[in-house]
């Protein structure tokens, strides 16, 4: 599946940069086209992979190139004023090639908080294909002004995308590991997840026994607004040299292959979730399991898909192998979709109602719509 990719801010620019590393270092054939769009100057420069051509300062009379400093109304204000801007950028972008468009960004700050809905609003109007977002939420210590700025943030690129997958920055950090440090690693982790799925449907060789396709992906994330989580887990392969010392073969017999497979889904459906939820909470999944082609055990996959199905409650799970000739590693990307409550969800839910509650002492306003967003006493962004 091919995306026109568009990252708002600091943190959707690096991620973006990290997604066509994956693509280039992988072989993969997954970006049609990536736009960076920022009121950074700083930040475009500090770019490796987006072309210098497709990066957009925005906001250029208002803040100077200097970003919006964390305050998402500004995001969204400056977005709006320079959407022309924006759309000319990504109007370069060939749609023929394009099966969905991504708007890549983290929903804490100012830039990509405020931003990445009015982009997707926009793009929305005037495209056909879907448009998802990926935000990233902030972690919990973080402070209330980043708490209040995703939740705000969620509640409208909720409504402006055709769904919404989720990283929680807290999820992914290591421990005694600072947020700032882990950046790069937790961006490379959200690349190769991305890779994984968005490479299952390319055409490619050897040829996969169950080829998952883009719209299978676009029917798991849906159009309604819903939000998604990407579990990922990978597990080693033990090797064994030809007789004559040849091509290496793996270790494994059929069983062995079986049972493999179906642990891995298991590990990346139960702990290794952009968004830990419980998978009863959950409308639809799609399971990829990539790896050499004699450890992709069809078994497996069919034993896996059935078991998501009794994990899920829904017979809406859909599943595919991605094989991969040159690699010592099982992995399994997992896709969920509408996502219907999350315990980050909720708790940062209540963390914004506080902060906002805090905020409202100075300028009163509350007013709410539907959806997981129902919290009462929650501004939408715009
Ligand atoms: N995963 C990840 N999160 C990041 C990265 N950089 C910043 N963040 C998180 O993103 C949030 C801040 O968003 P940024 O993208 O830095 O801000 P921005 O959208 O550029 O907005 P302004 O700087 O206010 O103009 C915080 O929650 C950070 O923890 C990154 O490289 N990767």
């Amino acid at each position: 599946m091919k995306v026109g990719l568009v990252a708002v801010g600091q943190a959707g620019g690096k991620i973006a940069d990290a997604l066509l590393r994956y693509e280039r270092n992988a072989g993969a054939d997954i970006v049609a086209g990536a736009v960076a769009v920022n009121t950074a100057r700083a930040d475009l420069l500090g770019l490796r992979e987006v072309d210098p051509e497709r990066r957009v300062l925005i906001g250029g009379d208002r803040v100077k190139g200097h970003g919006a400093g964390a305050d998402n109304e500004l995001g969204a204000e400056v977005a709006r004023d320079d959407v022309d801007e924006i759309r000319d950028a990504i109007d370069v972008i060939p749609t023929s090639d394009v099966d969905a468009f991504l708007v890549v960004a983290a929903l804490g700050g100012g830039t990509g908080s405020g931003g990445a809905p009015v982009i997707c609003r926009e793009l929305r109007r005037i495209y056909e294909e879907p448009v998802y977002a990926l935000g990233v939420l902030p972690a919990r210590d973080e402070g209330g002004i980043y708490t209040l700025n995703a939740a705000r943030s969620l509640k409208t690129v909720v409504e402006h995308a055709d769904a919404t997958l989720l990283f929680d920055n807290d999820a992914h950090r290591e421990s005694g590991e600072s947020l700032a440090g882990g950046y790069g690693r937790v961006n490379d982790e959200i690349a190769r997840r991305l890779g994984v799925l968005l490479s299952a449907g390319e055409a490619r060789d050897p040829t996969p026994e169950k080829v998952v396709d883009a719209s299978e992906i676009i029917n798991t994330l849906g159009r309604s607004g819903g939000v998604a989580s990407l579990g990922y887990a990978s597990a080693p392969l033990e090797r064994k040299r030809g007789l004559f010392g040849g091509r290496k073969q793996i270790a494994e017999d059929a069983l062995e292959s079986t049972t493999r497979v179906t642990a891995t889904v298991r590990r990346a459906a139960l702990g290794g979730l952009t968004l830990p939820c419980e998978l009863q909470d959950v409308e639809r999944a799609l399971v990829v399991v990539s790896g050499p082609p004699e450890a992709l055990s069809r078994e497996g996959i069919e034993d896996a898909r059935r078991w998501l199905e009794t994990a899920t409650g829904t017979p809406e799970v859909r599943g595919g192998d991605y094989p991969l000739r040159d690699t010592d590693h099982l992995s399994a990307a997992v896709l969920l979709g509408g996502v219907a409550a999350a315990p980050r969800l909720a708790e940062l839910r209540a963390a914004a109602v506080e902060a906002q509650r805090n905020v409202a002492a100075i300028a009163e306003r509350a007013e709410l719509s539907a959806g997981i967003w129902d919290a009462e006493g929650l501004d939408p962004l715009f």
